[in-house]
């Protein structure tokens, strides 16, 4: 028999494609010494048995206890780290003020690593302690607070992916707040690109630089052009917002006469790593460019209802073939938990089937075909974010990552309304869904190490 460094047994759920979730009753998971997960055994397989002989008196032999399920952990594909210092506030605003007077003085202040390190570490924990085990991040444009964030997952045990911000050009970004010109971006970037790389030599659950324009309208083209080149030169990821509102989507038209997806493409920062925020007032020649590009899609259905003022035509831009996960967005999207996401990603996407103006008829208030349902959602939140991230996450199968978080639907603090000890077991998944809050997560793992636990410092 294999020598596996870990065996769970549990009952786990996981997607089996974007609309069906895969149930698996009290299987076993065993691990290979990278936290991948090497075997999966049924109940009904030969071996389960002697499996459970074998195992279940050593120390690396985890048992889910009664009222406790496995899921894979969350993949958040759109944070801006610095902003959780004003997560809950700064709602008033549309996009561009909102950036000027709220969220460029507060990126400022991260010139300041003590400062940086105050928010980054408590950020962190909390995003693990809501079951994201997995985090797409930008950081701010000092090349040293960004490291920091990076060091800081590292040491959390999650999973990061992080951006050192570029914005450089002095038209649309304040003096006390940008890349000083577009070499200096580049170069540093650069620096941070590698940096990071060594940093991941060290940290078993990964962490990645991120090729990290803003967005077009706060880069000049010479910074675009060479951050299209350094992601190539180094095979990094990309993220940026795109197509987020009509205010940006029409400013980037006015300056190239194409679409923002277009530019970037020109620029080369769509590719098959690369995540784009937002993305809701793509055109239909865009989903195909996204499509062909393998650019995904980073939805954040609560900021959307703030800075979008429109719902993403999530379901359609699926259907033609674009890689889409959630994202939280902090701060435009106030909450740090994917599940809060997730309800209104079916929330919204409902709006947008059934309109929401009730002077006009049922018939023609809303779009067709636009609803998604909780299982979409809960795709989007685990299995979509791995594909997008090209990285093999967001599955519980063979050859993916052991990021899970153990859910506990008795927790004290808050206990499911489940009272028939019987209760169909994809009702208990519905009810997860909807209705887990951090409290009910006892344990997260990521990349088979236990990183957070109720109970130590929780
Ligand atoms: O939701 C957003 N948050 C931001 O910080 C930002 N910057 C550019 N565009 C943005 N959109």
């Amino acid at each position: 028999m294999m020598n596996y460094s870990k065996v769970f047994q549990g009952t786990a759920f996981t997607s089996k494609s974007a609309k069906e979730i895969n149930i698996l009753k009290d299987y076993l998971f065993c691990l290979d010494d990278r936290g991948m997960i090497a075997k999966i055994v049924s109940p009904e397989d030969d071996d389960y048995n002697a499996m459970i002989q074998e195992y279940q008196d050593n120390d690396h032999f985890h048992r889910l206890k009664e009222g406790e399920y496995f899921l894979p952990g969350f993949i958040d594909l759109h944070i801006h780290a610095p902003q959780w210092a004003q997560s809950g506030t700064a709602l008033d605003l549309p996009l561009y003020d909102w950036l000027h007077t709220y969220t460029f003085p507060l990126e400022a202040k991260f010139a300041d690593r003590t400062f940086a390190r105050k928010v980054y570490e408590d950020l962190v924990h909390t995003l693990l302690k809501n079951g994201t085990t997995t985090g797409l991040y930008f950081a701010t444009v000092h090349k040293e607070a960004s490291y920091l964030l990076a060091e800081i997952c590292a040491d959390q045990g999650q999973r990061g992916l992080v951006g050192k911000v570029v914005a450089d050009d002095p038209q649309q970004n304040p003096d006390y707040y940008r890349d000083s010109d577009a070499a200096t971006a580049l170069a540093e970037t650069e620096e941070f690109i590698l940096d990071v790389k060594e940093l991941a030599k060290k940290t078993k659950q990964g962490v990645y630089p991120v090729v990290t324009p803003r967005f077009i309208p706060s880069c000049t083209d010479e910074a675009l052009q060479g951050l299209g080149e350094l992601a190539a030169k180094y095979d990094t990821h990309i993220q940026s917002h795109c197509s987020e509102s009509d205010w940006e989507h029409g400013h980037v038209k006015e300056r190239y006469h194409k679409t923002d997806a277009t530019a970037l493409n020109g620029f080369g920062l769509l590719q098959e790593k690369s995540i784009m925020a937002h993305s809701v007032f793509l055109e239909d020649n865009d989903v195909n460019l996204f499509a062909e590009t393998g650019t995904a899609i980073g939805h954040c259905p609560l900021s959307n209802a703030y800075f979008a003022n429109a719902v993403l035509p999530l379901a359609h831009f699926h259907s033609q073939g674009v890689d889409i996960g959630l994202g939280t967005d902090i701060s435009a999207g106030a909450a740090p938990s994917l599940y809060d996401n997730a309800k209104q990603a079916v929330v919204s996407s409902r709006m947008l089937e059934d309109g929401v103006d009730t002077s006009l008829s049922p018939e023609t208030r809303g779009v067709d075909g636009s609803r998604i349902t909780i299982n979409e959602a809960f795709y989007f939140a685990t299995a979509g974010g791995g594909k997008s991230l090209s990285l093999p996450i967001g599955l519980l199968e063979e050859n993916y990552a052991w990021d899970v978080q153990i859910v506990d639907i008795n927790a004290g603090a808050n206990k499911l309304p489940i009272f028939d000890e019987n209760e169909d077991l994809y009702d208990v998944f519905q009810k997860m869904m909807y209705l887990v809050k951090p409290d009910n997560i006892r344990e997260v793992w990521v990349q088979g190490e236990k990183v957070v636990s109720q109970g130590d410092g929780f």
